[in-house]
């Protein structure tokens, strides 16, 4: 099952277009008949021209007549606006899974038509197969199994795993999206119902960064869960035992890392939703072994950084005052840490390796300082000495309330996964921040564990902040024709970006370079007019744009840190000689767009 390699670049060309003029290039299926029209990425259903039928031996399976794609989509787009319209006033969670549903159906049924209508559609489509309403199909994942997607790796699969991979069908894989289910958004530990987000994470691949879908594999591993009450549930499909850990754990990873490189040795590997100690565990076990990078750790670090430097921009200083900015972040697990360790190094690129940033980390037990006994290693270079403390009158463990107040930080930062955290006096102490344009983010996912709404954030810290969120909120009406723009700080702004950077250079590992690369032509893409707005990130409308442009950046950054071996026909050689519009150029050609091709049977 693979789609036919004449000249590659041209046909992707021509499919990512897919101008009705141009004839997209031919598809080789090794099935016929009804496997056919059982097969979600060759599937057209009732779309199959007459001429594709008979030589496929489907003729008398489908009604006579012959819809057109266009045709099609208009029927589904159809199907969901009265899906919407019937259920308005119903329960939000109800709503959402039965929005998610229909279009669950039709990613079971017709891929094409499918990854076409979420494309065109992404802004409506990204809260249904993404956060939130993801979080809440894993919570629910036993009760919506119908049918299996990706593959399921087990603690009792060990010594498998090498012949196991060569049960997916597809010849080749570019993409894998992995999870352990340990920390699904900030839903906790959900065991293997956790294969939702590698899921939702690929679909944006497939969308954002134009991965072909027959070259993506959603993986979980499961090595058992600690949530009592899924251990206790007798519809829960995973295995019912306590998570391992140590070595035993490590080993299954281990196993896991070296099949996939056997079979498909440039295949980038994306770690998502693991919790903290294994993410960094893992990260620096693998990332140079391997190509592959932690999203929750790196790909939130771009992201947040981004907004940051727009924080810097919309109160006019000009961006190497970052180095100056008090940041206040509440949570260090995975993503807190990343998101510190990143503005780190950027604050020693912009004022030397001296310079003494002034951040701040907040935990479950509140302000971390030298005095902390157990300090994970990762946090110990944010902890505040005691003279740094002393000076603002503050104390190891002091609360989030008296830190904002004594700081004045210029950004709030939430990556706890406390829904609420940002309370009413919180907010307001905000008001009193040196910025004048202070900055909230609200970074925790699904939308229950925000630690506020958009709405609170413009009510108690004023009209000036500029405020993201991790989840989606609708803009705040502020009264006075003014709107208190919402911004999405959510790492898939970057993580396609990343993956189809890494591909296309055909890189060995995923260097710190390619990852600031990333972040910085994020920060880049917005105006001056729209960060005056307060918009700190685009429109997810154009995340095609945008992740062709960070996949280019990343492209360009493998290249000059000599890790880019070159994909397809395309070597390193060709890839270092690109200018910056050809690198633009050759990742756009190389994006696929869902169109119909035509299907051609092969023994
Ligand atoms: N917007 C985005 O792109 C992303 C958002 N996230 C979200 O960030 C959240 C955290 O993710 P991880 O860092 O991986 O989780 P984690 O479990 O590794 O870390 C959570 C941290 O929050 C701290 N915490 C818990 N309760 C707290 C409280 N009351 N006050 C202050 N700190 C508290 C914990 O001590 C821990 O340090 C999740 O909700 C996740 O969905 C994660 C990655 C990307
Ligand atoms: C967005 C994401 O990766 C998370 O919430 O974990
Ligand atoms: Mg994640």
């Amino acid at each position: 099952m693979w789609r036919v390699a004449r000249s590659a670049a041209a046909s992707l060309r021509q499919s990512r277009r897919g101008l009705s003029t141009e004839i997209p290039g031919p598809c080789i299926v090794h099935k016929r008949g009804a496997d056919i029209l059982h097969d979600p990425w060759f599937n057209k259903d009732t779309g199959f021209p007459l001429t594709e039928r008979d030589r496929l031996g489907l003729r008398g399976l489908l009604p006579p007549r012959v819809i057109s794609f266009e045709h099609q989509y208009a029927r589904f787009m159809e199907s969901y606006r009265s899906l919407e319209k019937n259920t308005q006033g119903q329960h939000d969670n109800f709503v959402s899974l039965a929005k998610w549903r229909i279009l669950n159906r039709l990613h079971d049924r017709n891929e094409t038509l499918y990854y076409r209508v979420l494309i065109d559609n992404i802004k409506d489509f990204a809260p249904i197969i993404y956060t939130p309403t993801v979080g809440l199909v894993c919570q629910n994942y036993s009760g919506l199994f119908r049918r299996p997607r990706g593959m399921y790796f087990s603690a009792k699969d060990k010594g498998e795993m090498m012949s196991m991979i060569y049960n997916w069908p597809a010849q080749e894989v570019d993409m894998i999206v992995l999870t352990d289910g340990s920390r699904i958004l900030g839903l906790g530990d959900l065991g293997v119902q956790g294969i939702g987000i590698p899921i939702g994470k690929l679909d944006m691949y497939v969308a954002a960064a134009g991965i072909n879908p027959q070259r993506i594999l959603p993986v979980m591993l499961d090595v058992g869960t600690n949530n009592q009450k899924l251990l206790e549930d007798r519809l829960y499909l995973g295995l019912r035992q306590p998570r391992l850990e140590g070595e035993e754990y490590l080993s299954i990873v281990d196993e896991f890392m070296e099949a996939v490189h056997a079979r498909w040795p440039k295949a980038i590997v994306q770690f998502e939703d693991f919790q903290m100690k294994w993410a960094f565990e893992t990260l620096e076990r693998y990332r140079k072994r391997f190509c592959m990078f932690n999203d929750d750790i790196q790909g939130t670090a771009g992201v947040a950084l981004a907004g940051l430097l727009g924080t810097v921009r919309a109160q006019g200083r000009p961006l190497t005052d970052f180095a100056n900015q008090k940041i206040v972040v509440v949570g260090a697990g995975s993503a807190g840490l990343g998101v510190l360790k990143m503005a780190l190094q950027a604050v020693s690129r912009m004022a030397g390796p001296e310079a003494d940033p002034h951040f701040f980390l907040l935990d479950k037990n509140g302000l971390i300082t030298k005095e902390r006994e157990d300090t994970d290693p990762a946090a110990a270079p944010f902890a505040k000495t005691r003279a740094e403390t002393e000076e603002l009158g503050l104390s190891e463990g002091a609360s989030l309330i008296e830190v904002v107040k004594k700081v004045k930080p210029h950004v709030l930062l939430g990556l706890s996964g406390v829904g609420g955290i940002f309370n009413e006096e919180v907010l307001k102490a905000m008001r009193e921040s040196d910025s004048t344009k202070p900055a909230i983010f609200a970074m925790s996912n699904p939308t229950a564990n925000a630690e506020c709404t958009a709405f609170e954030a413009f009510k108690h810290a004023g009209e000036d902040i500029v405020f993201a969120s991790g989840s989606p909120f609708a803009d705040v009406n502020l009264g006075n024709g003014k709107i208190g723009h919402v911004n999405q700080a959510n790492n898939m702004y970057l993580f396609p970006g990343i993956g189809l950077g890494a591909l296309l250079s055909g890189a060995r590992i995923i260097t710190d370079g390619m990852l600031q690369a990333a972040a910085e032509c994020l920060a880049s893409y917005i105006t001056e007019e729209e960060i005056q707005r307060g918009v700190l990130y685009p429109s997810i409308d154009s995340i095609r744009d945008i992740t062709t442009e960070v996949g280019a950046a990343v492209l360009r950054a493998a290249v000059v840190e000599e890790v880019a071996e070159g994909h397809g026909d395309v070597g390193s050689r060709e890839l270092s000689h690109m200018s910056k519009e050809e690198t633009l150029q050759y990742v756009k050609d190389n994006m696929w767009y869902p169109v119909y091709s035509p299907l051609v049977h092969e023994k």
